[in-house]
């Protein structure tokens, strides 16, 4: 198939662009590299430098890349606490960016979607794991703006026939041999273990120890990158039949931020000193996945569910590229 990536120098859409190549599928990346790195993208995919704020430079993508088989929409503003300080970066950018791009794509013909969505549609889950038919309550200004979006799919699919799937992930972590994770400024946990381990930060701060969890630290459930990948190319393939779906994507096992520290100090053998902060505004305590639904429905596996194994690809990432992609 010939996929549109939107967000392919991002961390999450430049590994899965990789996979996506690899399995015989055509790539077309558009990224402002606002977040992304031109060196992320593989060099087999078309690059395009652009962006999804921009209607006129869409239709002309459309029309210059005729045959588009399906989008995978990365590109977006994705932390929580950053959308509880720029709201309207989120419930603006976030949505209008996501209009954008579908009304290029249905007037060019395209009928696949598959949407990067959150778990922080779910704020206060009544039941861990978390399953798909559990009450949506987003937690930020973020995770509503994913909502919406996947809501926006629906009427798409009422009015033009789109096929979509919705994939609500975890937490993304792990790195592959080429690509990993490199944000600036870094805000992800496992990243910033990594350089407390390199020695880059002279520790690393807990967002609070009093939660109602086995060490007070939050929980979070840990998921690899190139299962994310996976899971985007078989929903992909898989769309004709599936039509509307929405899957939530986890391994089903939940760490607390101590035991991610300590992990990391396992596989790295270095020491990463921890402190206790207050609470980060918008974190819920406990997030853990069912993915029953997506196993059942397309066979997906996770290959790499240990999480001892998930640090390991992303220190052998950080130790190699210390100082990311050096294009900045
Ligand atoms: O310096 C840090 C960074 C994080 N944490 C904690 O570590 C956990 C994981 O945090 P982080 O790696 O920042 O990921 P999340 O905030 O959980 O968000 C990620 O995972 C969400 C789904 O759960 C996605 O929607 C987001 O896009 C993605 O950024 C949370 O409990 C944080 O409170 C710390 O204690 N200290």
């Amino acid at each position: 198939m010939k996929i549109l990536v939107t967000g392919g120098a991002g961390y999450i859409g430049s590994i899965t662009s990789a996979e996506l190549i690899r399995a015989g599928h055509e790539v077309i990346v558009i990224d402002n590299l606002y977040q992304g790195h031109r060196a992320a993208v593989p060099p087999e995919a078309v690059f395009i430098e652009a962006d999804l704020a921009d209607r006129k430079t869409l239709s002309e993508i459309f029309a210059a890349y005729p045959g588009i088989d399906g989008i995978m929409h990365f590109a977006s503003y994705t932390l929580v606490g950053e959308s509880m300080e720029k709201p309207f970066l989120y419930l603006r950018d976030n949505l209008t960016n996501a209009a954008n791009l579908l009304e290029a794509a249905i007037a060019a013909g395209v009928r696949r979607f598959i949407l990067s969505s959150t778990a922080n549609l779910f704020d206060r889950p009544e039941r861990i794991p978390i399953a798909e038919h559990e009450r949506i309550v987003p937690g930020s200004p973020y995770g509503e703006s994913k909502f919406f979006i996947e809501r926006t799919l629906h009427w798409m699919a009422r009015i033009y026939g789109m096929r979509y799937a919705c994939l609500r992930y975890f937490n993304a972590c792990g790195d592959t041999p080429d690509r990993g994770e490199d944000h600036d400024p870094e805000t992800h946990l496992i990243p910033i273990v990594l350089q407390v381990a390199l020695g880059q930060r002279p520790h690393v701060t807990i967002f609070g120890d009093d939660y109602p969890t086995r060490d007070g630290t939050c929980v979070r459930d840990y998921i690899h990158v190139l299962d994310l990948a996976s899971a985007h190319i078989l929903a992909m393939e898989a769309l004709d039949r599936l039509g509307e779906r929405r899957y939530n994507l986890g391994n089903g096992q939940g760490f607390t931020v101590r035991e991610v520290i300590e992990t990391a100090r396992k596989v790295t053998g270095h020491p990463i000193p921890a402190v206790v902060g207050p609470r980060r505004p918008g974190d819920p305590a406990v997030l853990v996945a069912s993915s029953d639904t997506i196993r059942a429905e397309l066979g997906w596996q996770p290959q790499y569910p240990d999480l001892e194994t998930i640090i390991a690809s992303a220190w052998e990432w950080h130790r190699t590229h210390p100082y990311g992609y050096d294009d900045k």
